[in-house]
């Protein structure tokens, strides 16, 4: 009987890492074979289950990448741009499914995925629940069925240890809500409003973040018409939405020609 695909989890210590080594390693479909943290992180050489404070997995952390991946068919990320990016290239080099949830990419990162997704299966999404990933739908489906009277405003919460803004999701109902009105959303964004900011333009796309306590994740898209208003809102109570999401996405990788997807792709959506 041949071995079930290895996957790796990148950021280990962290919120979706710690997450993603659970899901991964109880799930009969696959099994954890790597656990990375950055070089000098306290957890590494220790077993990944005792460091998270729970029963022994036989898995390792390290910070050696190349090493990890070489006994792989995915690695699942969820950390930082600094992160994210060079272990596209070491993804790439093992043939290795690259399951990308880290958001804050700019444009110059996301150039370099787009380069390393020539070589092997990337898929990347600033939300990876199914939830999330039906909003997007809904959101371009009722933009493109309003015209610009209706003004569309994302507003999203997050916990207090988040670093970037607007969130990935939001940034992802906005290129949803610009497709569904045939615009480009760098035309039309209007981000971290403050002072006189003058009368709000017609067509633009608004974004506003709050940040606080544990909030794991809400974004209500907005349409505020004369006379009524239509909103379309999600709320994460569990990580697990994403972490599952994400390990379908693994699973749903291997074996596929090498480019760059996204969960729309993975759900048929
Ligand atoms: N797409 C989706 O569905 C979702 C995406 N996210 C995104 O996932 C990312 C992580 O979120 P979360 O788990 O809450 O964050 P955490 O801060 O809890 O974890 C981040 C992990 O990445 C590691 N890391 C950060 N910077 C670097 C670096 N430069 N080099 C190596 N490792 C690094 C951290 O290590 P260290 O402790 O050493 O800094 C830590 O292990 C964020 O971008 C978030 O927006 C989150 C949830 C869902
Ligand atoms: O940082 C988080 O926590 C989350 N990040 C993602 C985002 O930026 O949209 C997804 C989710 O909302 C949680």
């Amino acid at each position: 009987m041949s071995e079930l695909p290895g996957i790796v989890v990148n950021g280990a210590s962290g919120r979706m890492g710690q997450m993603l080594v659970r899901l991964v390693s109880e799930n009969p479909a696959c099994r954890l074979v790597g656990a990375l943290e950055r070089a000098g992180h306290d957890w590494i050489g220790r077993d990944i289950g005792t460091a998270m404070g729970g029963a022994e997995l036989g898995v390792t952390v390290t910070d050696d990448a190349l090493d990890a991946m070489s006994r792989a068919q995915a690695v699942i990320d969820f950390t930082a741009p600094a992160a994210t990016v060079p272990l596209a290239e070491i993804a790439a080099q093992a043939r290795a499914v690259h399951v990308i949830g880290t958001t804050g990419l700019d444009e110059d990162d996301i150039a370099k995925l787009d380069a390393a997704a020539r070589h092997a299966v990337m898929v990347r999404a600033g939300n990876m629940s199914f939830g999330v990933n039906l909003l997007t739908k809904l959101t371009e489906t009722v933009a493109r069925a309003l015209d610009v009277e209706f003004d569309i405003e994302i507003v999203e919460a997050h916990h207090k240890h988040k670093v970037d803004a607007p969130s990935g999701t939001a940034l992802m109902l906005g290129e949803a809500a610009a497709e569904g009105r045939g615009v480009r959303l760098t035309d039309v964004a209007d981000r971290g409003r403050d002072g006189i900011t003058g009368a709000r333009e017609e067509g633009h796309i608004g974004f506003s973040a709050i940040r606080g306590g544990d909030i794991v994740g809400e974004h209500d898209v907005i349409f505020a018409g004369p006379g009524e208003r239509i909103i379309l809102r999600h709320v994460a109570t569990d990580r697990a939405i994403f972490a599952r999401g994400a390990v379908k996405a693994a699973l749903w990788g291997i074996g596929r020609k090498p480019g760059a997807y996204d969960m729309m792709d993975v759900l048929g959506l």
